[in-house]
């Protein structure tokens, strides 16, 4: 069997170079557009960071995983074509800031119908708005040599960033959605639970009709967002009342009804799903008529948004309401531990407030590259005569971020920034040194013993 991937993205290579790893005797090629990132895939630098991806890379790059820019041979090689694109919110037109941005997945149903000269089965592994299979299935049909069958399924990817290779071998679920009512519709949804069952226990397999698999995922992203807004909601209160947190996310998560997991208080999420994901569900439901029911999960963003602008102002506030020419130490600067990803990432939107604010920000990630930073804090690293950028100090040693700062925020909750020396910290601060920890990863005990002014989300 020959498995083809359009897209070589975080969720495209990693899936891939997975069941690449995990069935030996089917060929997987990965394709993409964009030549430098084929170039990386093939490399000894991946393009994406995930612990454990390189290791399941190297196993089977060359054996039966291939990367190419080919993508005309792959689909005409190819018995499955997944479809792993990117789904960003619309900038433009009609749903523009709402509504996802479909182009690319509709190119790629274009070019499959083009060289395709036989029939295939079409996998949509892209997060997609519920009957985008429809429409797939029209262009497909539309444009390809008559009597070839495209059979469309839905198989959304269920991955976190940072733990994408424990998901992916050990996943919660397979979703695959298909057309149930014939029999071409059941044995491709057959066809792709035998790929999984290669290494997924049967009962972690489900099926459903096309529609339910495509919502299902929306589904998922909007009430795992909606958990964190909800005990952000609550940090917030317990801030003005004395109660803390973490021991209210813990008494409620013991509840085995609610659950332990997703409720850990932020400074907000980020990443580039449940912003997108949401307010993909929010147009949605505007689309079909229910404008109560879109106001309801708007709320989750609001909330975030809220959460984010919160930190800031509490980081100005505390500095005795002006920061202009202070220098803050930013420690991460991804949208959470071990990945270099920083889309939609808190830090970037709160930095973005203190530089408004004038601060000097000192940004410490070790993941993330300076270029990333001042991109996404929309500067550039000089000014026109050539000099450094002022107001930002992109440092490689968290000790050299913190040296001479009126204050310390957590960004990321990277496991290393739990075992610096703090006390080397206050040392070479401004006093009082205050420390806003958003991630509430500190011993804030201990470093109030130091010295330290500290403040964290929801205590
Ligand atoms: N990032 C995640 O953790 C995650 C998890 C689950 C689902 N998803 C969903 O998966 C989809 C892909 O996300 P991503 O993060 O991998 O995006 P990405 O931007 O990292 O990768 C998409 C890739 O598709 C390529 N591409 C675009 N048009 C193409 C074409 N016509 N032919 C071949 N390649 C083409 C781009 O060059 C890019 O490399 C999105 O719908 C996203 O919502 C993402
Ligand atoms: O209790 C929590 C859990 C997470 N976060 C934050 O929420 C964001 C998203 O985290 P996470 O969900 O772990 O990472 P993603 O890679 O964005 O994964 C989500 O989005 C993917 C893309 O759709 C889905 O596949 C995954 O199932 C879904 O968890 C990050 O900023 C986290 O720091 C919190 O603030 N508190």
């Amino acid at each position: 069997m020959k498995i083809c991937c359009l897209g070589a993205g975080y969720v495209g290579g990693p899936t891939m170079a997975m069941i690449a790893y995990k069935c030996p005797d089917i060929t997987v090629t990965v394709a993409d557009i964009n030549e430098a990132r084929i170039n990386a895939w093939n490399s000894d630098e991946l393009p994406v960071f995930e612990p454990g991806l390189d290791e399941v890379v190297h196993a089977a790059r060359g054996r039966n995983l291939f990367f190419t820019t080919d993508k005309v041979t792959a689909i005409k090689e190819a018995d499955i074509i997944f479809v792993s694109v990117g789904t960003p919110t619309k900038t433009y037109g009609a749903g523009a800031g709402k509504a996802a941005d479909l182009k690319y997945i509709e190119l790629c149903a274009r070019d499959i119908a083009q060289y395709s000269d036989r029939s295939k089965i079409v996998v949509e592994k892209s997060t997609l708005p519920v009957r985008t299979a429809q429409g797939l299935k029209t262009v497909l049909e539309a444009n390809s040599t008559p009597g070839l069958d495209f059979q469309v399924l839905s198989n959304p990817e269920f991955l976190a960033e940072g733990t994408a290779i424990e998901d992916l071998s050990k996943p919660d679920r397979v979703l695959i959605g298909g057309d149930e009512d014939s029999e071409a519709g059941r044995k491709a949804i057959q066809t792709l639970v035998d790929v999984y069952a290669n290494w997924v226990d049967r009962d972690r397999i489900i099926t459903t009709n096309l529609w339910s698999s495509e919502l299902s995922k929306l589904v998922a992203n909007a009430f795992l967002a909606q958990r964190i807004s909800s005990i952000n909601s609550i940090s917030a209160l317990c801030e003005r009342t004395g109660a803390n947190v973490d021991q209210v996310a813990y008494a409620i998560g013991t509840d085995s009804r609610i659950g332990p997991k997703f409720l850990k208080a932020s400074v907000g999420f980020g990443g580039s799903c449940f912003q997108k994901d949401i307010l993909n569900l929010v147009y949605l439901c505007e689309y079909f008529g229910l404008p109560d029911v879109a106001a309801y999960w708007e709320q989750v963003i609001v909330m975030n948004d809220w959460q984010k602008s919160r930190f800031s102002q509490k980081i100005v506030s505390t500095l005795f309401n002006t920061v202009n020419g202070k220098r803050i130490a930013m420690l991460g600067f991804a949208f959470k531990k071990d990945t270099n990803d920083t889309r939609e990432t808190a830090a970037m939107y709160v930095g973005r407030d203190l530089l408004d604010e004038q601060a000097v920000l000192a940004i410490h990630d070790p993941k993330v590259s300076p270029e990333q930073m001042f991109k996404d804090l929309k500067e550039s690293r000089t000014d026109a005569d050539g000099n450094p950028n002022k107001q930002i100090d992109v440092c490689e040693d968290p000790y050299a971020a913190a040296k001479g700062a009126h204050g310390l925020a957590i960004m990321t909750e990277w496991d290393s920034f739990k075992d610096l020396d703090f006390q080397k910290i206050y040392d070479g601060m401004y006093k009082p040194a205050f420390v806003f920890d958003g991630r509430n990863i500190l011993d804030h005990e201990k470093l109030r013993k130091i010295g330290f002014e500290v403040f964290a989300i929801g205590r």
